[in-house]
């Protein structure tokens, strides 16, 4: 991997990513094409081809691409996720793509082309089932934060990553959009009118709001440990053999449950979402099966797993002693309950919506899965503490 740092930055052409590719000697063919593949919400994502290799150029814009230049954003995303993805590839290093280049001048990260595999959220709208998904973000998820947290590293070290993970602009995102907005009648929600009643129902939940209001607090103020901070089925390739985990520009020192918490979240929103996509009724009862599975999979995965690390290298003089692994793991279960609540909530009527509700055609199945969303979101957020198990859980989702 190479680093180097440019003059200023500009956002790249097709032509200029193929030239950077080119001058890097990260292809060694000399005839190459160029496309730009971005589909998410804020970054160009060029992929570079020739006959026989390909990489991925990321580049960051200065503001938030869904939005456009009016919602200006902090560059050093790049930098945090290209950090984010090294970090990684130290614990879980097949399950992220390689960095080849980063100049955080430019803005850009350039990596392992993975179009061999698909975005799990797209795989799982057409209800295909990855065998390896849960025991793959299970052990992300743990990996990544025990040897980031308190257990593993000297204070001194910890305090400097929490120092050079600090992403105040991008946290501010999901400040914003998954913890507070969908609470109040703001700008940034977006909703059909049909559910209105619905929506103001929730507004008007003062228990609702005092509880979002909570887990809002815990992921300002708990940096425990560094997290991926938006792992949603979007920021997941996917095949038969294979997982990898992308895009983790929002990542910074939070609670432990937030990466789980969003991750089932998604999952759970799936599993509504197989009502329409999986027509055929013995298929959908097969499908959403499997999704249940898959969350049980992966929090029984992540919780052993970094128990595992917690027993066999913890540091910490404490880590001996009766209950202190318990009492964070079941504190961790029910916080990464209520931040799965949130999530559910604010993919539904928020900005920046899934796509596994949103391409439902029918207006009328629709609405009715988001009831159905924005219902399950309310009661996991109100009752979290009262959910002990994972599969009381996904008797929750199952239920809905
Ligand atoms: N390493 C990669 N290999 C192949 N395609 C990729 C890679 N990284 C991103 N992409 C493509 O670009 C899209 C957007 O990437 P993502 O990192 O999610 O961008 P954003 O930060 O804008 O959400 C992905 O959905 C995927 O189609
Ligand atoms: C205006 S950002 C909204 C939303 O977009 C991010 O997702 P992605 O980068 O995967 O497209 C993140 O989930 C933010 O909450």
């Amino acid at each position: 991997m190479t680093t180097a740092a440019k003059a200023e930055y500009k956002a790249l052409t097709n032509e200029e990513a193929e030239a950077l590719v080119k001058n890097l000697g990260l292809i060694s063919e000399t005839e190459l094409s160029v496309s730009e593949i971005g589909d998410g919400n804020l970054n160009l994502v060029f992929k570079v081809t020739g006959v026989n290799e390909s990489v991925i150029v990321k580049q960051a814009l200065p503001y938030a691409k869904v939005v456009g230049e009016s919602w200006p954003l902090t560059l050093d995303r790049a930098r945090i996720e290209s950090d984010a993805l090294i970090h990684a590839a130290k614990y879980v290093p097949h399950l992220v793509p390689k960095v080849l280049y980063t100049d955080s001048i430019l803005a850009v990260t350039i990596m392992e082309d993975l179009s061999s595999h698909t975005i799990a959220r797209k795989g799982l709208i057409e209800s295909n089932a990855y065998a390896l998904l849960a025991r793959d973000i299970g052990i992300f998820a743990a990996r990544t934060a025990f040897y980031t947290s308190d257990f593993y590293l000297h204070p001194f070290e910890k305090k400097r990553l929490v120092q050079s993970f600090s992403n105040p602009e991008l946290c501010k995102i999901t400040e914003d959009l998954v913890f507070t907005d969908p609470f109040f009648d703001h700008e940034t929600n977006d909703f059909p009118e049909e559910l209105r009643p619905d929506v103001e129902q929730l507004w008007s939940d003062a228990e609702l709001c005092r509880e979002a209001g909570l887990l809002k607090y815990q992921f300002l103020t708990q940096a425990e440990v560094l997290l991926h901070g938006d792992l949603h089925t979007g920021s997941i390739f996917v095949k038969e053999d294979s997982t990898k985990v992308i895009d983790p520009e929002f990542a910074f020192f939070g609670p432990l449950g937030f990466d789980i918490g969003q991750f089932i979240a998604n999952i759970a929103l799936n599993y509504l979402s197989q009502h329409h996509h999986s027509q055929e009724p013995f298929n959908r009862k097969e499908t959403q099966d499997k999704l249940l599975k898959t969350i049980e999979e992966t929090w029984k995965t992540f919780e052993n797993e970094f128990s595992r690390l917690f027993r066999e290298e913890s540091t910490e003089p404490f880590a001996g002693t009766d209950g202190v692994l318990e009492n964070l793991l079941e504190k961790t279960f029910t916080d990464a309950i209520g931040f799965a609540g949130c999530e559910i909530i604010r993919r539904t009527i928020g900005l920046a919506h899934v796509a596994d509700l949103d391409s439902i055609s029918c207006s009328d199945v629709q609405h009715y899965l988001k009831r159905k969303a924005l219902k399950l979101g309310a009661s996991l957020i109100k009752t979290r503490s009262s959910v002990t198990t994972i599969e009381q859980f996904t008797s929750r989702v199952r239920g809905a």
